[in-house]
Formats: C-alpha cells, structure tokens, sequence
C-alpha cells in the first residue's frame, strides 16, 4: 500500500529540502523534485515513528540510516524520546551517537534488542537483502539478527528482483591471511552464475579496504541468479577464511519504501 508521504515529510523538516520544495505559493507550479536522499530520510523518518521510548535500538549504517540516527537524536534532546540505549553497528556510527547524546551500550550488556533501523544495498521481493557495500555487515548482522524488529529503510533504487540482480557487490567479509585463496574459492563456488570476485581497495594506491574487525572484503558480482539463498548462505559460511557474507535471509521483519509514489511499508508475511 502506498501511503502519500510528502506533506508530512515537507512538515517536519524542510531545511535540508530542494529547492522547489520551498518556492513560495506565488511560484509557477511545477512538480516537486526530490533527490534521492530526500528519498532516504522520508524513509528514515518514517522507521523512527516506530521507535518508544524504554526501547533498546540497534543503530544501522550507511547514508540512509544515519537519517534515523540524526532523528532519535533530535527526539531525545526534544525530550519526545526517553530511556534510549542504541546498540551502533559501526565505529562511524558509534561517532555520530556519541555527538548526538544518544547513550550506547553493546550486545555483552543487551543481548535482546527491541528494534533495529538499517539501510540495504538491495531487497528482493521476499525481503531479503544484501547488505554491507558500506563494509558493515559483521556488526549489522550481529545486532540485526537478535532484534525482536528490523525495519529496513531504503529509496526505491534498491529493490531488485532477486538477490544480486542490481549487477553490483555482494560482500563477503574474509579474514586478511591468503585472502586470494578464500576469494578464487568463493568465485569457483558460483562458476555457473558467472561469479568475479574481487577484493575491495581504496585509495590511489589500491590498498586493501579494512573493516571495523580488521577484515577485508571480497565482492562478488553475479550475471545469472545465484538460485537458492540458504544453500548459498551455507556454500560460503563452509569455506574456511570466510568471517561472514552479505546476504540477509529472512531477517528484515518490515520494509520502508521511499519513492516517487510516497512511502510504502512492506511487511514480512
Ligand atoms: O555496510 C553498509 C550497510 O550495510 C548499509 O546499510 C548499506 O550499504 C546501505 O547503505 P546506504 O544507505 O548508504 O545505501
């Protein structure tokens, strides 16, 4: 169902609207235009009305999740949210709570969390998800998979038929030693769907991009549909070297869809 989502959105924050969001009523009528990230933070504010005081939250991360982050933050210096305890899934997300005053705590103290709030890189028709292109995945998948609710947020880009099918990275978080033997092992696992996998680097120079876990991170990319999800899940947790993948089976319990159409809450079913 798509519920119209722009007048409300508009409301509760127009200052980081484009501009024709904010031309006065004597402009020429023309149609809003909405940027991607506008997309983004509809989305996220949208999760967070989801979001009680007393909860106990997994923080996600990523450049549409930092969107909920800034609004719990905001809520609880208004004074609208209370007794807040965020679970970060990054060291950048830790940084932006802690300027934020949001009061952290760690899965050793919180081992059940209410609710999680994530961006994902794709979601498939059954709400699956890859996630991790921003390198996050080990610590997302830790707190995401003891939520009592995870709600993804994501811009309409990120819906795909089927798990791969954008043509971009499915990461895979590996550990440093010989990672060019895990990584010739993970393509070789999915020869039939044409399966390259790569490391991920950065800089000028190419070097190996290091996550939180001091991991690195191969990317696969698929031309065909890698067919059954657990069966792949299982094929590369198997594989020694591995330390965990991006693929997100059945964890997502709720959906929030940012579009040109408004605002569409997908449920797990
Ligand atoms: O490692 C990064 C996370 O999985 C992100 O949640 C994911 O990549 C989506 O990021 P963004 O909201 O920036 O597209």
């Amino acid at each position: 169902m798509a519920i119209p989502y722009l007048p409300k959105f508009i409301a509760s924050d127009t200052s980081s609207m484009v501009g024709p969001l904010l031309a006065p009523s004597s402009a020429p009528l023309s149609p809003p235009i909405f940027t991607q990230d506008d997309f983004k933070k509809a989305a996220a504010y949208k999760a967070v009305e989801f979001v009680h005081s007393g909860m106990v939250l997994g923080l996600g991360t990523g450049s549409t999740a930092r969107h909920a982050v800034d609004r719990i933050g905001d809520l609880l210096r208004q004074g609208k949210l209370k007794d807040i305890v965020g679970i970060p899934t990054s060291k950048k997300t830790y940084d932006q709570a802690v300027s934020l005053g949001i009061p952290l705590s760690d899965l050793d103290s919180h081992p059940v969390i209410d609710l999680a709030i994530d961006g994902a890189d794709e979601v498939d028709p059954d709400l699956n998800l890859v996630k991790g292109r921003g390198g996050s995945l080990l610590r997302e998948k830790m707190v995401e998979c003891v939520c009592k609710k995870f709600i993804v947020i994501v811009d309409e880009s990120k819906l795909v038929d089927f798990i791969g099918g954008s043509g971009l990275a499915m990461p895979v978080e590996v550990v440093p030693y010989c990672w060019k033997f895990t990584a010739v092992r993970l393509q070789n696992l999915f020869k039939d769907s044409g399966c390259v996998g790569k490391l991920r680097t950065v800089g000028e120079n190419g070097e190996p991009y290091v996550t939180d876990n001091e991991n690195y991170i191969v990317d696969l990319y698929f031309n065909k549909d890698i067919g059954d999800l657990n069966v792949a899940s299982d094929r590369i947790l198997r594989l020694a070297g591995v330390v965990e993948h991006g693929m997100f089976l059945d964890m997502a319990t709720t959906v929030i869809v940012a579009g040109e159409l408004g605002i569409t809450i997908k449920d797990k079913q």
